[in-house]
């Protein structure tokens, strides 16, 4: 350590949570101990490690047993920066706010509360002059918001496009590949500290919404909250649309997606389908990916472990060693920046293109009426591919139609999906599906 750093008063730090990502942050801040303090130019003293239940064995992460205490209240009163990885709204953010009002910086994994109460959040550290950090909220260990509120802040982001929840993506990828279950493929995204506490988060999308109001709200300087975000998640994800995507050369994978438009900002999480070729058809596993487009940057790609203890750690520690350094050298990180207040667009305004498999009658007029369902909505077809099914009694043959469209708004897209269904030549719809890529 060189003595810059030993004539360093310790800056003292608070942990809120020592589970999956907690505990490797306390692990690890203990491992890298002297290292640490010669990046932040002070030694980094651990006050405290708020947990739910005392007594219980945590020998494993190396830490003094008389640090952990159920006193949260208390813990955030006494700290420089306060590391907040409970999760959940409450208590985190009055924990935050606490915390925050006694002076310290604050550093969170919480993209949940971010989405729900970020705006609350930023006004308390402008008001106390504290730092706010939280770049393990959205895809783990990749550095995705340091770019996004740093890096690009002199260019134009037009689009955020990616694969930001491990979990879903470990699912899908399992069901693709494996053929496993969707109960057997969760089970095992929990076991290996993906998946939220309550995995509906992942899996109805939720989690991937909430990552996506932040990044919207980054690139956009823009306000976006959860609550604006279009979600659907991986639940209604079928073995024949996996079936449907593979006839296509393609694969299902839950996408969050961020545009600017002339109108204003569109914001939706969805499964869509994407060409095998696409680069964020190759991300497996809990692994993400983000594509960024930006006026003069262009296209950028970000990749990494989106998921898990250590790679979540990397970005908290990452952060508490930003903030700390400015409690050495003073300074603040950049705050909030919502200057630009552009309108958030509804779902049905937003761009996007469909692929529909229809079971079919297989006579005359039957595709003219099928046609007509699409350019009554001034939707228009790409490809339209058939393939006959098998004898289907009195009524003749059946066949399988499988109809790509151009790009067209969800509203007209989905408006003819509820015409098609109500055709007396359509047997059934077996999988609507968006396209992207
Ligand atoms: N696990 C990941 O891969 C990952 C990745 C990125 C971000 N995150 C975020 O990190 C945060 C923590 O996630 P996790 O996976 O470590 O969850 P976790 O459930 O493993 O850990 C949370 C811990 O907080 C404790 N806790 C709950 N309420 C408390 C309270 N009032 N006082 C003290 N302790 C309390 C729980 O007992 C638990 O041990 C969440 O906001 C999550 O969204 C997790
Ligand atoms: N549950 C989340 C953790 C990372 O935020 C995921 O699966 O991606
Ligand atoms: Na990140």
């Amino acid at each position: 350590m060189d003595s810059a750093v030993s004539t360093q008063r310790p800056l003292r730090v608070a942990l809120l949570g020592a589970g999956v990502v907690g505990g490797a942050v306390a692990r690890l801040l203990t491992e890298h101990a002297s290292d640490m303090a010669a990046r932040v130019g002070a030694p980094l003293e651990i006050v405290g490690i708020a947990v739910r239940r005392a007594g219980r064995d945590r020998s494993d992460l190396g830490i003094d047993p008389r640090l952990f205490t159920t006193d949260a209240d208390d813990l955030v009163t006494r700290a420089d920066v306060v590391v907040e990885v409970i999760g959940g709204i409450e208590p985190a953010r009055s924990l935050i706010l606490s915390a925050m009002k006694h002076g310290a910086s604050v550093v969170t994994a919480n993209k949940a509360l971010l989405a729900e109460d970020g705006p609350a959040l930023y006004a308390a550290a402008a008001e106390h002059g504290v730092d706010l950090y939280y770049e393990a909220a959205v895809a783990g260990a990749i550095p995705l918001l340091r770019p996004l509120r740093e890096s690009l802040a002199g260019d134009d982001v037009t689009k955020v496009l990616g694969i930001v929840n491990g979990t879903t993506n470990y699912v899908l990828d399992k069901m693709d590949t494996t053929g496993a279950g969707f109960a057997d493929a969760v089970e095992q995204a929990q076991a290996l500290g993906y998946a939220e506490a309550d995995p509906t988060a992942d899996v109805e999308g939720f989690d991937a919404a909430a990552k996506a109001a932040i990044l919207a709200s980054l690139a956009f300087h823009t306000r976006v909250s959860g609550a604006d975000v279009y979600r659907e998640g991986i639940t209604e994800v079928t073995a024949a649309d996996v079936a449907a995507a593979r006839e296509m050369d393609s694969v299902v994978k839950l996408l969050a997606i961020c545009e600017r438009t002339e109108a204003g900002v569109s914001v939706r999480v969805h499964p869509a389908m994407i060409p095998r070729s696409h680069p964020l058809a190759g991300v497996r596993e809990a692994f993400n990916a983000v594509f960024v487009e930006a006026d003069a940057a262009g296209q950028l790609m970000f990749y990494g472990r989106g998921a898990g203890g250590d790679p979540t750690a990397s970005a908290v520690l990452g952060d508490l060693v930003a903030v700390a350094r400015h409690r050495v050298g003073g300074g603040l990180g950049p705050g909030e920046s919502s200057y630009a207040d552009l309108p958030v667009l509804t779902m049905g305004d937003a761009l996007t293109r469909y692929h529909i498999s229809l079971d079919v009658e297989d006579r005359s007029g039957v595709l003219a009426q099928v046609a007509a369902a699409f350019a009554d909505h001034d939707v228009s077809i790409e490809t339209v591919r058939q393939q006959l099914v098998r004898e289907d009694g009195d009524r003749g043959h059946r066949a399988n139609l499988i109809i790509v469209t151009h790009t067209a708004t969800d509203a007209a897209l989905s408006s003819t999906v509820e015409r098609l269904r109500t055709l007396d030549v359509v047997r059934g719809v077996n999988s609507v599906m968006r396209v992207e890529g």
